[in-house]
């Protein structure tokens, strides 16, 4: 079956009620992902959300408990090396298979598997991420490895990138590079992308769905618009006393010295937020967009504990 043929709908992945534990600890609580076609997603969510287990169910790396996932409309448990011919992948963590081989026999034994690998497109990606050819692979240090993964992730331009984690252990010159690589690689060919990450400023210019993953559940699964609507920073005159209503997630809570003036990031249509806070007492003075990183942290819990 091609990429097109497959697909079902507009979402180019999706997930129905996934579940996946280890031992007792619940990694994924019923998660419905849902990505649309040509979308870049990224997945954000604390160490231990469940972020990498949700990528390894996608790659068939891992078996969920319950639920199922799709890739393309097909089945990520039952078309496992269809769904992976489809797929660019950077995982969390470098496994080490072909530790013996160098940079430059990985990427012609890669190329062996994809149809559509672009050989001067990996020399191009490999040049500019500065893969040594002649060294081994099993003697790549952590960012090193990461250059290479980059380069067999998007050589054979899948329509899919699954990226967790991507610029992790890249110097701030390579993470740059990188960035401007993906970017470009994103502009030249239609590709869906699901990225992890915890520096989300760094997509700031290319996300446009969020996803926020919380002990496992898919607490928040928006447009990137939709979230700078639904959540903005406000300042805020208060009563003596006051605390702001716990339904609108208060978060990032500021208060002048004399604590009337408030400043904190809310959750909710603006007008709703208004409304409900009137009924408190207090008055917006000014509401704004935050920044994709400073919205995305609204859903995350501000006590690491
Ligand atoms: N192989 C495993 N055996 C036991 N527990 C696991 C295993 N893999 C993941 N877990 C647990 O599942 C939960 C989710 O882990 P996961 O690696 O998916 O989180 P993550 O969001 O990718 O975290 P990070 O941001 O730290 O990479 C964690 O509590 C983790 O300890």
């Amino acid at each position: 079956m091609t990429h097109s043929e497959a697909r079902a709908g507009d979402h180019a992945v999706a997930t129905h009620g996934l579940s996946k534990r280890y031992g007792r600890d619940s990694a994924l609580e019923s998660v419905d992902l849902r990505v649309p076609d040509g979308a870049v997603y990224v997945l954000v969510g604390v160490n231990g959300a469940g972020k990498s287990t949700l990528f390894k169910v996608l790659m068939n790396l891992e078996r969920p408990d319950a639920g199922s996932a799709e890739v393309f409309g097909l089945d990520t448990g039952r078309d496992g090396p269809e769904v992976r011919a489809q797929v660019g992948y950077v995982p969390e963590r470098q496994d080490a298979p072909y530790r013996s081989m160098t940079c430059a026999g990985l990427l012609r034994h890669a190329s062996a598997f994809y149809p559509g690998w672009d050989h001067a497109y990996a020399d191009h990606l490999a040049r500019a991420l500065g893969v040594r050819p002649e060294k081994r692979v099993g003697g790549l240090s952590k960012g090193e490895t990461r250059r290479l993964q980059l380069v067999l992730a998007l050589a054979h331009r899948p329509p899919l990138l699954l990226l967790d984690e991507p610029t992790d252990g890249l110097d701030p010159v390579v993470r740059r590079r990188a960035l401007a690589l993906l970017a470009e690689h994103l502009a030249d060919a239609p590709t869906t992308v699901v990225v992890s990450t915890h520096h989300i400023h760094e997509l700031e210019s290319l996300a446009d769905h969020v996803g926020v993953l919380r002990d496992g559940r898919l607490v928040a699964q928006m447009p990137r618009e939709e979230l700078q609507r639904t959540v903005r920073s406000y300042q805020l005159e208060v009563p003596d006393g006051w605390s702001p209503p716990p339904e609108l997630q208060p978060t990032g809570l500021r208060r002048s010295s004399a604590g009337r003036d408030v400043r904190c990031t809310l959750v909710g249509d603006e007008r709703d937020v208004a409304r409900r806070l009137a009924a408190t007492g207090a008055r917006v003075r000014q509401a704004s967009t935050l920044a994709l990183e400073d919205a995305a942290l609204a859903f995350l819990p501000e006590d690491p504990s």
